[in-house]
């Protein structure tokens, strides 16, 4: 029975078919009779509204993580509604009227348009969980980029912790929430700080807590998913990105990064980045970016985004260059320094002020656009119907049903403010 939903490239077909309007999606075919249920197919992506606490952030511009066909248009005028005959093949040809006659009719407004605007204020209300995990090397900056990326504390943030102290190093996987709101939407962010790897004299299998983390998250959502009375909106705990920081060595890619980015890859969103660019010089910079590419590509690993998901050629276009930037090589801090009477944040060095912010220091603002302005939306999307339906069907397939499997809940620590 679920061998139809087994292969991941059958899942991308579909997606594909979905994106083209041409296969309805899943929740459509959900009974009527069951309207809750639809609805929360439906808004599957969208978040709980509980845990709400303090506002963060004031500089984003959130408004643009609604999703586009949710944002408010400009008022146009109302065009009258058209019935569009649900078959080409008309009896009496086009315009022959009369009871069954199936034809085009012209009607008065209906306000079927008015679904966008509904949609957005749906959006509005209860906001949208967005989750992102950071991975590599210890010391190579990853506390350190989530803080800048969200100009705020938002990793490991604790009572005890002031802004002027060093960033305590992470031992655990330890993930912390926060409620960020911007011009009326609210996002719950949630950093997966990881600890990070390669200090232990046997590195095997050091991905492993990582992936079992991801897949944990996907489990309890397929718990409650199955569960007979379910929440009127489930929790979202799953990963929608993972950063992977890679060592600013000039060189080539390290054994482990590969062995580590081949695992993640499979089951999230995989988004490499080059930590602490500061310390290559531009030509550097630019020829270990193309090396990293090309090694990845030999090794056959697929980061986000990822080309076989691309919907239509406008797409493609787009991603492709999105795809030759990367990996973005970036730069982070925390600190503010007064250059030119604005203040940045920066990292001071002998020749000046790195900007974290200016383009032309580093790829930071390029991958703050891509993950937050862009691409967000469609990170969501791909976690939920390519890697979450991923698990999903081998979870089912292999245990012939939902029996309980060993995921190891109760190894990894979560805290939420
Ligand atoms: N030069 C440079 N230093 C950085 C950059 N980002 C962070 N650092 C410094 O690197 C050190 C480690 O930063 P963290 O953010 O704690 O690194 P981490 O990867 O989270 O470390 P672990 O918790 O050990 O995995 C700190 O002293 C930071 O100030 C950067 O972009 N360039």
């Amino acid at each position: 029975m679920f061998a139809r939903l087994g292969s991941r490239q059958e899942t991308v077909e579909e997606i594909k078919l979905l994106k083209k309007n041409e296969l309805k999606p899943r929740w459509l075919n959900l009974p009527l009779r069951d309207p809750g249920r639809r609805m929360r197919a439906a808004s599957s992506l969208l978040l709980s509204p509980d845990s709400f606490s303090s506002p963060l952030s004031p500089k984003l511009d959130m408004s643009e993580m609604v999703p586009p066909e949710v944002r408010p248009k400009p008022a146009v005028p109302a065009k009258p509604a058209h019935v569009v005959p649900s078959s080409a093949h008309t009896p009496h040809g086009p315009g022959a009227g009369g009871p069954g006659s199936g034809g085009s009719t012209l009607l008065g407004y209906i306000g079927i348009d008015t679904i966008i605007e509904q949609m957005r204020k749906k959006t509005m209300k209860t906001g949208f969980d967005f989750n992102i995990m950071v991975v590599g090397h210890s010391g190579l900056g990853k506390s350190t980029l989530v803080n800048t990326l969200f100009k705020s504390q938002v990793s490991r943030k604790s009572a005890g912790w002031s802004r002027d102290e060093k960033i305590p190093k992470t031992v655990e996987i330890k993930s912390v929430s926060h409620v960020i709101e911007e011009g009326g939407v609210k996002m719950k962010l949630t950093i997966i700080d990881t600890p990070g790897f390669g200090d232990q004299i046997n590195n095997n299998n050091c991905w492993e807590p990582i992936e079992k983390y991801i897949n944990e998250q996907y489990e309890k959502f397929l718990k409650e998913e199955v569960n007979i009375a379910r929440k009127k909106r489930i929790p979202d705990t799953r990963v929608h990105c993972c950063l992977y920081f890679i060592s600013p060595t000039g060189h080539s890619l390290r054994q482990l990064d590969i062995e580590f980015m081949k695992h993640l890859s499979r089951v999230v969103n995989l988004i490499p980045v080059i930590a602490k660019s500061d310390t290559l010089t531009p030509d550097e910079k630019t020829d270990f970016k193309q090396r990293v590419r090309k090694e990845l590509e030999i090794c056959g690993i697929e980061f986000y985004p990822q080309k076989e998901f691309d919907e239509d050629t406008e797409d493609k276009s787009d991603n492709d260059k999105i795809r030759e930037a990367m990996p973005f090589a970036v730069v982070g801090s925390d600190k503010e320094y007064q250059v030119n009477s604005k203040r940045v944040l920066g990292r001071k060095s002998p020749w000046g002020v790195v900007e974290v912010e200016n383009p032309n220091h580093c790829e930071f603002s390029l991958l703050r656009d891509f993950l937050i302005r862009s691409h967000l939306q469609d990170l969501k999307e791909v976690t939920h119907n390519i890697h979450y339906e991923t698990y999903r069907a081998k979870r089912l397939n292999d245990n012939g049903g939902l029996h309980p499997i060993s995921t190891g809940v109760g190894d990894t620590q979560e805290s939420n403010l």
